[in-house]
This record gives structure tokens, C-alpha cells and sequence, in this order.
């Protein structure tokens, strides 16, 4: 069986902001009863569209963001029931993150080799010259040369600082790596080479890895399984080799549709309106005013999770999942055939 690495149950991060009318204080549902599973060895990529919960679940998975409710395991532990002292052990040890911008995410003022053994320090790893040789595994293992150990990250190419990025994640051995857009602030140029060696990294420590992205033909290539988030849900969970053709949320066929060179020269599949508010989710199905498909039922339950037609590890949440074989072609006539109209928007009212 495969190992869990680190899951979420029924995980809600909901937000306290101001706004509306004078010291109103609305929620912004961040994630909602999010349910995720990542096994030893496997990358997930997650797409959706901007504002949909991405971060916020990658977050979450290290740490950084501590659910509403729920709960978060890595390595089998609720790592919210431990003190913060062990929480920054445990999660530490277990998930290393990539962020987006390495020029910001890492110490403008210490040398590489400091960045790199800075974890090393943190959590008391060997001694002084086993932490020394580990810093100069890592350099070695991400292809930076021994000659930029005392360089400082501005002197730095893009690539170079990413490389840093991920030896950094990597110094402690964690079983899962999250990578929140590791390309999408380098140069065109240099992302290739970065995903490849995310792949090649993934492959040979047996690393699971959670790739977040806008860039969805990018995580079609990377990724095992995707999951597909609408509004604070995961909406469709798929293999990626059965993707976009195989996937059967209305949402993710239309997401998949607008993405340029994965599908034939059609125009995407139309969808109705703009993707409502997080402070004001509506009823039922969180994709229900923009759906095509959507009648009286979507607007007054969430649909439970159902198996998609390619295999268990396919599940998505939807009263009428796309017909399996329905080619894009004939998505895109019944969604401009379609006499939609938008049911009102009613709130669901969260805890
Ligand atoms: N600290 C916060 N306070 C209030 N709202 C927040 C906060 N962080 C995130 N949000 C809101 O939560 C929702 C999910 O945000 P998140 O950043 O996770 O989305 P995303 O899918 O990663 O977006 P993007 O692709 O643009 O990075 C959005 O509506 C966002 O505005």
C-alpha cells in the first residue's frame, strides 16, 4: 500500500476581514471541507482559476496556515494537537516548501551556505562538520557549483537562487515538497530546466510533491493526479494521463478548455458570469451559477463526492458529471445552447 505522506480532512480555513457596511466584519472562505490524500512518491498539481484556494492549501500542508477547523496530518500526526515547538520539528522534517519568488523568499544577507545550513542549525542535525558536508550534498544534488557557497543570493542568476530554493527545502530530508508556482517569476529561459529538475528530484528521493500553477499545460507534464479547485473546493480529483479529455466536472472541462494548445482550435467552453465572491459562496454547488449544467438540485445541495469513469482515484463532486466520451466540441454547443439562467444566489451560512 502506498504510504500517506500528508493528508487533509474536512479542512476549512475561513478568513475575518472588514468590509461591507461600517465594522461589518465579513468571512472570506478561504478552503471549504477540503479532503486530500498525498502518497510517498506521487505529485499532485492543483489547478483552478486565481483567488480558488491554491495557497491557502498549500499553506496549510506546511504549516504556515492553521485551519479553521479540520485537521492537518503529515507522517500520520495531527499536527495541530502538538506544541509549536514540536509542530515546527515535525512539519520541518516532513514537508519542504518552494516558493514563488526565490529573491524574496530567501536572506538577502546571508551566503548561500549559511541559507543552506540554516535548517541544519534549527533542528540540531549532526555535528558542525556533518552539517558542513550535508550543505555541499545539497549544492551537488540541485547542480549549484561549490564555487557560489559564499556568493550572497543577489549575485545570484534567477535559476541559480531557485536551485538554492530548492536545496534549502530539501536540507531535511522532508517526504513531501510543495511548490507554489517555483517557475512563474523566472526567466522563460531558465523554467525548463528548474521543472526538470523538480522531476529529476521527485523521482530519485521518492519525494511526493504538490505543484501549484497557473500555467495548467505545466501540470498536466509534472503531475500524477490533479485536482481541480473551484471557490475554496476541491471539485475533481483525476489522474493526469486521463486529463482533459477523461475529466467529468463540468468546471475542469472548462478550465481545461481555455487553456491554449491542449485542445483543438476551438473556443473554450463558454461559462456564465464571473466566479462569485469567497465572502458570499453560493447554496449548494459552489460552480452552479456559472454552470451549464446546473439545475434546481445544484443550488440546493453540495454534491457528494462520486468516482469518476477513470478508476477509484477519479472523484469529483457534481450532480450531472459530463457523459463519459463527451468531446469538447459538443461541451461547447450544449454550453452556447444552453438556456441559462443563473439561479439567484443564496449564502450558505458557514460556522
Ligand atoms: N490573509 C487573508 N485574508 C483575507 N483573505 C485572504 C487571505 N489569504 C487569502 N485570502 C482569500 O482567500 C481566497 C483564496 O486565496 P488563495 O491565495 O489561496 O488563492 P489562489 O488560488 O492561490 O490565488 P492565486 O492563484 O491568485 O494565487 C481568495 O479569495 C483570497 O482573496
Amino acid at each position: 500500500m502506498n504510504e500517506t505522506v500528508a493528508e487533509l480532512r474536512d479542512v476549512h480555513v475561513v478568513h475575518r476581514i472588514s468590509g461591507g457596511r461600517l465594522f461589518e466584519r465579513q468571512r472570506v472562505h478561504a478552503l471549504t471541507g477540503a479532503d486530500l490524500a498525498i502518497a510517498r512518491g506521487e505529485t499532485v498539481g492543483i489547478v483552478g482559476e486565481s483567488g480558488c484556494g491554491k495557497s491557502t492549501l498549500a499553506k496549510v500542508l506546511v504549516g504556515l496556515q492553521r485551519p479553521t477547523s479540520g485537521q492537518v496530518l503529515v507522517a500520520d500526526t495531527d499536527v495541530w494537537t502538538m506544541s509549536p515547538a514540536q509542530r515546527r520539528e515535525h512539519i520541518g522534517a516532513g514537508v519542504g516548501m518552494v516558493f514563488q519568488d526565490p529573491s524574496t523568499s530567501l536572506n538577502r544577507r546571508m551566503a548561500i551556505r549559511r541559507i543552506l545550513r540554516d535548517p541544519l542549525d534549527v533542528h540540531r542535525r549532526g555535528t558542525v562538520a556533518q552539517r558542513e558536508e550535508r550543505v555541499r550534498e545539497l549544492m551537488a544534488l540541485v547542480g549549484l557549483p561549490r564555487s557560489v557557497a559564499d556568493a550572497l543570493p543577489s549575485q545570484l542568476s534567477g535559476g541559480q537562487r531557485q536551485r538554492v530554493s530548492i536545496a534549502r527545502a530539501l536540507a531535511l530530508e522532508p517526504g513531501l515538497l510543495i511548490a507554489d508556482e517555483p517557475t512563474s517569476a523566472l526567466d522563460v529561459s531558465v523554467r525548463a530546466q528548474i521543472l526538470n529538475l523538480l522531476m529529476d528530484l521527485q523521482d530519485r528521493l521518492d519525494l511526493a510533491m504538490v505543484f501549484v500553477s497557473h500555467d495548467i499545460q505545466t501540470v498536466k507534464r509534472v503531475s500524477d493526479r490533479i485536482v481541480t479547485m473551484y471557490l475554496g473546493r476541491i471539485v475533481e480529483q483525476a489522474p493526469a494521463r486521463v486529463m482533459p479529455e477523461g475529466a467529468a466536472h463540468p468546471y475542469t472541462r472548462a478550465l481545461f478548455s481555455a487553456t491554449p494548445g491542449l485542445l483543438s482550435p476551438l473556443d473554450p467552453i463558454p461559462l456564465v458570469g464571473p466566479v462569485p465572491s469567497a465572502t458570499r459562496p453560493p447554496s449548494g454547488c459552489p460552480f452552479r451559477t456559472r454552470c451549464w449544467r446546473a439545475d434546481d438540485l445544484c443550488a440546493e445541495t453540495m454534491p457528494p463526492f462520486g468516482t469518476g469513469a477513470s478508476g477509484t482515484t477519479h472523484v469529483l463532486r457534481c450532480h450531472h458529471p459530463v457523459p463519459s466520451g463527451t468531446s469538447d466540441a459538443e461541451l461547447v454547443d450544449m454550453a452556447r445552447r444552453a438556456t441559462h439562467t443563473p439561479t439567484p444566489l443564496h449564502v450558505e451560512e458557514h460556522a
